[in-house]
Parts: C-alpha cells; sequence; structure tokens
C-alpha cells in the first residue's frame, strides 16, 4: 500500500444475483461493526428501494439508487453520486456499496479504480446455494450470474445444505472463479419466518414498468404501490404460481387483521413474509421476472388483487 492508497476509503463492492442474501450479509456487517461513519450506497433493481428500508443504517450515511429499468448501466450516475457524497459528507472510513441483483460488481469496482478517494478492498459475492444449478443451466439468468460469481474476490455461499451435491456445486463455482476465497457461510441470522395470514381484501393501482431493452434482453420488472389491505394468501398463491416466470418479488403489504405491515420476499421459488421492520412506510411490491406474456398476467393479477377484485386462476 502506497502513502496515497492509505489515504484513500476502503470500498467493498456486495454483489450477487437477486435474492442471493446480499441485504442480510450487509446488515450482519453492520452488526458485527463496520467503521462508525461508513458510507452505505444501496442500488435496487425496481424504481423504489425496498432495501433502503432493511437496512439497519443511519439514513444520513446512506445513499439510495434505483435503477427505474434495470437494463440501465450504473456506472454514471453511481460515480456521480459516490463523488459528491465524498466531497459534501465527512470523510468516509469505509464505503460499502450493495449492487443490485443484476449488477455486474465489476463494473461498479471499476469506479474505485478510477477515484482518487477510494481503494478497492473487496468485491464480495453472494450466492444462493440451491439456486446454482437452476443459474449455471439458466439462458437468461446464467450470464449475468456467472459475470458476478467471476468478479468476486470472495464468494459467500449460503442455503448450500439444501442442494443435494454441494461438493459440486462448490467445484462449479471454483471452475468459474479460480483465484477467490469461497466460504460456505450457511445460514445466516436472518429471521425468515413463514407467517401466512388468510385475512382481508384487497389492494390497490399498480404500475407495470416496461421498457423496451429490458423486454428484449428477457428481463421485466414491476413496481406496485399496494397501500390498501391485502389478501394474504391470494398473494402468496399467486406469487407461488407464477414462480416460473417470477425471479424476485419484494416489499411491504398491509395486513388488515395486523393493522401492520409484513415484509414480503419471494427468491429463488421461496416464499416468506414476517413483520416489517416498525418505521413507517408506504406498502409496495416490486417483482422481476422473464419478459413474456406470463408475467404480465402475473402483474395484471396483482394489480387486480390489488384493487380487490377477485382474480383468475393462474
Ligand atoms: N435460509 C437463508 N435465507 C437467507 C439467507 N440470506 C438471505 N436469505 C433470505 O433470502 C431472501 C433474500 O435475501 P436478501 O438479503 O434480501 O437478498 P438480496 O440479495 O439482498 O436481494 P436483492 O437485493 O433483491 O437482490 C430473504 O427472504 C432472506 O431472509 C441465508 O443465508 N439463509
Amino acid at each position: 500500500m502506497t502513502r496515497s492508497d492509505a489515504a484513500k476509503a476502503p470500498l467493498t463492492v456486495i454483489g450477487g444475483f437477486l435474492g442471493a442474501g446480499k441485504t442480510t450479509y450487509l446488515n450482519a456487517l453492520i452488526r458485527e461493526g463496520i467503521p462508525e461513519n461508513s458510507l452505505i450506497v444501496i442500488n435496487d433493481f425496481g424504481d423504489i428501494n425496498i432495501d433502503a428500508e432493511l437496512i439497519d443504517y443511519r439514513d444520513d450515511r446512506m445513499i439510495q439508487l434505483t435503477n427505474g429499468c434495470i437494463c440501465c448501466t450504473l456506472g454514471g450516475t453511481l460515480a456521480e453520486q459516490l463523488a459528491k457524497a465524498m466531497r459534501l459528507k465527512a470523510s468516509p472510513e469505509a464505503v460499502l456499496i450493495e449492487t443490485s441483483g443484476v449488477a455486474d460488481p465489476a463494473r461498479i469496482a471499476d469506479i474505485a479504480r478510477l477515484s482518487h478517494r477510494l481503494m478497492l478492498k473487496e468485491v464480495v459475492c453472494l450466492v444462493d446455494g440451491g439456486q446454482i444449478d437452476t443459474h449455471r443451466r439458466d439462458p437468461l439468468t446464467g450470464d449475468t450470474w456467472r459475470a458476478q460469481v467471476q468478479s468476486a474476490t470472495r464468494i459467500l455461499v449460503n442455503r448450500l445444505s439444501a442442494a443435494n451435491d454441494a461438493d459440486t456445486l462448490l467445484s462449479e463455482l471454483r471452475r468459474l472463479n479460480v483465484t477467490a476465497a469461497i466460504h460456505d457461510i450457511g445460514r445466516l441470522a436472518c429471521s425468515a419466518t413463514d407467517e401466512r395470514s388468510t385475512e382481508a381484501p384487497a389492494v390497490v393501482r399498480a404500475r407495470a414498468l416496461s421498457h423496451d431493452a429490458t423486454s428484449s434482453r428477457g428481463w421485466q420488472s414491476a413496481s406496485l404501490a399496494m397501500p390498501a389491505a391485502v389478501k394474504l394468501e391470494r398473494l402468496h398463491e399467486l406469487l407461488t404460481d407464477y414462480g416460473d416466470v417470477l425471479l424476485r418479488a419484494k416489499g411491504f403489504v398491509c395486513c388488515r387483521d395486523r393493522q401492520s405491515r409484513l415484509l414480503l420476499q419471494f427468491s429463488g421459488g421461496r416464499l416468506s413474509s414476517q413483520p416489517a421492520p416498525l418505521r413507517a412506510g408506504r406498502c409496495q411490491l416490486v417483482c422481476i421476472g422473464r419478459a413474456g406474456e406470463r408475467f404480465e398476467e402475473l402483474i395484471s393479477a396483482l394489480s387486480r388483487l390489488g384493487q380487490g377484485e377477485a382474480t383468475g386462476a393462474a
């Protein structure tokens, strides 16, 4: 490390596919203790940043970025925001960036290489062990997933116990990235409890975010505002039924019976819901999936559910 390097803030890039466990890992790092005035940058795939509400850190030291559309590159916006934050705020001792689940962390790490104030510490890639086999065969998600694994200096694998052949899967990761440290981190301390509810009629208006380029690349995302109470059972049913085209859903839903918000998570074909953090916030859901009629059908059904209408079967 040169003298000038010592004056730079170490940058940790936390990457990994949609739902791989980036936010869970970041929260674990925060709980364990990061330098007090660290700067945290969170980039989410939708046009609303759900992650920002899930991260337990000082608001004034967090930068939230959203991608109105997932095909947009991060580079310019992120570099600009970061440079601004480094100028305006007390110089951070460390910077941590949680990338969106469809980003290539290598491109974000490049920002540090070009910066006078940042020094790349590591690129961590979270991998859902239960999804390795799916991603390596999937023509849509495979390239993104592989790029994420290949750009890492440290690979953290969770949920490997759910996979049949852990050794083969770890070898696949090693084959993709021969230099990174690979750790099986098992289950991080995350309270994913499944608390289904059978109560309450439904929600609101939906706005599908479609973008030609997004669709043409095979991805599609949608944001739904959900200010009214949802029929949670039906919501669960829909998300599960359309699991073949739904890659990730997350957000907050209002539950009439509970008089509170639930955090809903769908990733790797698994669905969970749990009481949302106490701070007030809107009820909204973001979904990302395989572009096409079936995904649009899901979004319409969610939208109808949101308006309290009876929905058609999947
Ligand atoms: N069993 C288990 N579940 C996990 C683990 N890490 C994360 N999860 C669950 O997986 C879901 C997604 O976790 P997140 O940490 O939000 O994943 P993410 O990579 O930040 O998701 P995006 O930002 O949407 O791409 C949540 O329901 C978590 O509780 C883990 O180590 N073990």
